[in-house]
């Protein structure tokens, strides 16, 4: 199948601090990806330089196997919406629209046209005067007009309400199941991600987690829960994500290479939800009680 995305050993850096390290992942062409992972995590820095707005400082990024930074026909093939949908304001949405036909060589001012129009987008009011949520339904429509092969989301529903987020994701649906545009979203909206997407990958401390398609994750997962655990292995338990205790039971978030033959163990099925929390708790806070000044 074709990657619409890969990366190898990718990473960036500000000053001493790595906002993504080592990050190895590919993005099958035609899935719609939920890109998941706490404040800081390096998200927005993945996606900068998906869409060549960044340069790496190690590592490669490939989108349709070419490189995005400084690359003019990469660019054409990618759309971007930015995470706060940064727009010039003083321009009306009829302008934006025409405006970007002329910015781009495939450009259907027409698809654009039509979707503003059934979301009752007024053409002739400058998009600084619209809701947020109307602001976010023009970034997008004007990104589905570049017709992208990619499409890179950065927390495109944030500051929506949950009916214009409802909107926002459907007629996100309706537009790349048409199209078979590949999308990478990222958000902190877990249930809207479960809906939505059929592939995950959960950064954490600027490194990746999990990757891979939703429905394979949540049937690798279990809960396992029975007597104390110490350290044996657990025959069928690939690794432990996340463990907690009590004096004499333990509950196990575990990745699964096999069936828990143990008895001694009931396994619960989990939920997408389940194992990103799990990946998202387990990890290093990147700045320590010390260095505000409080007692740990
Ligand atoms: N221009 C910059 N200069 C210095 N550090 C930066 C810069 N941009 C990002 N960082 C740091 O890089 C790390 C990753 O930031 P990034 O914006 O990619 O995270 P994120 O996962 O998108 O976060 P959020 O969910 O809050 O948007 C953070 O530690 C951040 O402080």
């Amino acid at each position: 199948m074709e990657t619409a995305l890969e990366t190898d050993q990718l990473g960036k850096r500000y000053g001493n601090t790595w906002a993504l390290r080592d990050c190895s992942l590919h993005l099958p062409a035609g899935r719609i990806a939920a890109l998941v992972g706490p404040n800081g995590a390096g998200k927005s820095t993945l996606l900068h330089m998906a869409v060549g707005l960044l340069r790496p400082d190690a590592g490669t990024v490939r989108v349709f196997g070419e490189t995005p930074y400084d690359n003019t026909a990469a660019l054409a093939e990618i759309g971007f919406v930015a995470q706060d949908t940064p727009l010039y304001r003083d321009f009306t949405a009829g302008e934006l629209v025409t405006m970007g036909g002329k910015l781009n060589r495939r450009w259907d001012g027409t698809l654009a046209r039509t979707r503003l129009a059934q979301l009752g987008i007024p053409p002739d009011k400058p998009v600084g005067k619209l809701s947020g949520g109307q602001r976010a339904q023009v970034a997008l429509a004007l990104a589905l007009a570049k017709r992208p092969r990619l499409l890179l989301l950065d927390e495109p529903v944030a500051s929506l309400d949950p009916l214009a987020r409802r909107e926002f994701l459907q007629a996100l649906m309706g537009s790349v199941a048409e199209s078979g545009t590949t999308v990478l979203l990222s958000s902190h909206l877990l249930a809207d991600l479960e809906r939505v997407c059929d592939y995950l990958i959960v950064l954490h401390g600027a490194r990746v987690r999990l990757v891979g398609p939703v429905e394979d994750l949540v049937a690798e997962h279990r809960q396992l829960v029975g007597p104390r655990h110490g350290d044996d292995p657990i025959p069928g338990v690939a690794s432990v994500v996340r463990a907690s205790h009590t004096d004499r039971q333990s509950t196990l978030l575990v990745r699964t290479d096999g069936p828990i033959g143990d008895t001694s163990w009931a396994a619960h099925e989990v939920t997408l939800e389940d194992v990103i929390l799990g990946y998202l708790a387990d990890g290093d806070r990147p700045t320590s009680n010390e260095a505000w000044g409080v007692p740990a």
